[in-house]
């Protein structure tokens, strides 16, 4: 995925300027940066849906920004921070509309569809509830359907904002740990906007840091999240320890 947005925004004024990245297949891309800094601007920026952007999104050959619906869709699934489910659908029928964008011209379900949707239901571990309807979930639980709904897509790229926010801490390591092995064995492009830095340093193989609609550092987590940084960036002073277990960097307030 190589991206370069010039500019982007909502009206006459831009929220985005300049900002460019490059990630390879299997790589996941964490997006981190304050309030209003410009992350779910980005998200929307390159999925399509925003109007007069200036710059490119190349997937697999397809400029994203200029491509039609369909082949965007093909492309890219998207989790947005919040998502409205139409009440009166199941669990099952929410994640098999994740299959929309490959169905044949009848619009028909192939069993592959139904196996491709299952498989993300077990991933996200929504298959126990598949028959339920939408309207009696847990704000955390429609979280996960929403996420195996992307899943189902199965696109080469995914980008997710804040996927973690209503998850239990269970539910959120296991999210990114699924997220992450997907990456590395399916070579899928992941991008997610998140504000727990830990999760970002862990689980980002690159983290990039924006303040006011720019990137402000982009690398690894350990040369991003530096206490310099992270006070430039969130105005905030803060500690950086490296854990001796697997969790690597522990980012605390002072
Ligand atoms: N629909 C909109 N119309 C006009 N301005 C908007 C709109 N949505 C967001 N903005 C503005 O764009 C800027 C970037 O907002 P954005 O939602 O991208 O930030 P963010 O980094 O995702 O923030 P947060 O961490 O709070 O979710 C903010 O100044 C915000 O006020």
């Amino acid at each position: 995925m190589r991206t370069a947005i010039e500019k982007a925004g909502y009206a006459s004024e831009p929220v985005l300027r300049d900002i460019r990245f490059e990630l390879p297949p299997g790589r996941l891309l964490a997006v981190i940066g304050p309030n209003g800094c410009g992350k779910t601007t980005l998200i929307r920026a390159i999925s399509g849906v925003l109007p007069n952007v200036q710059g490119e999104c190349h997937i697999n050959g397809t400029d994203l920004l200029r491509a039609d619906e369909t082949a965007r869709a093909r492309l890219l699934a998207v989790v947005p921070q919040s998502t409205y489910i139409p009440p009166a659908f199941t669990v099952e029928e929410v994640v098999l509309m994740g299959r929309t964008p490959h169905l044949n011209w009848l619009g028909t379900l192939s069993a592959r569809d139904t196996e491709i949707a299952h498989e993300a239901m077990r991933l996200t571990d929504v298959e126990g509830f598949a028959g339920r309807w939408c309207s009696q979930l847990s704000a955390g639980e429609r979280q996960r359907v929403i996420l195996a709904r992307a899943l189902a897509q199965d696109t080469p790229v995914l980008m997710m904002d804040e996927p973690t926010s209503h998850l239990d801490l269970r539910y959120q390591i296991e999210f990114l740990e699924i997220t992450k092995t997907l990456a590395s064995q399916q070579d899928k492009t992941i991008l997610i906007a998140l504000h727990d830095l830990n999760l970002a340093a862990r689980f980002g193989d690159t983290v990039m840091a924006m303040k006011d609609g720019r990137v402000a550092a982009s690398g690894s987590a350990a040369e991003v999240l530096t206490p310099e940084h992270i006070q430039d960036i969130y105005g905030l002073p803060v500690e950086v320890f490296q854990s001796p277990g697997k969790q690597g960097t522990i980012i605390l307030p002072v």
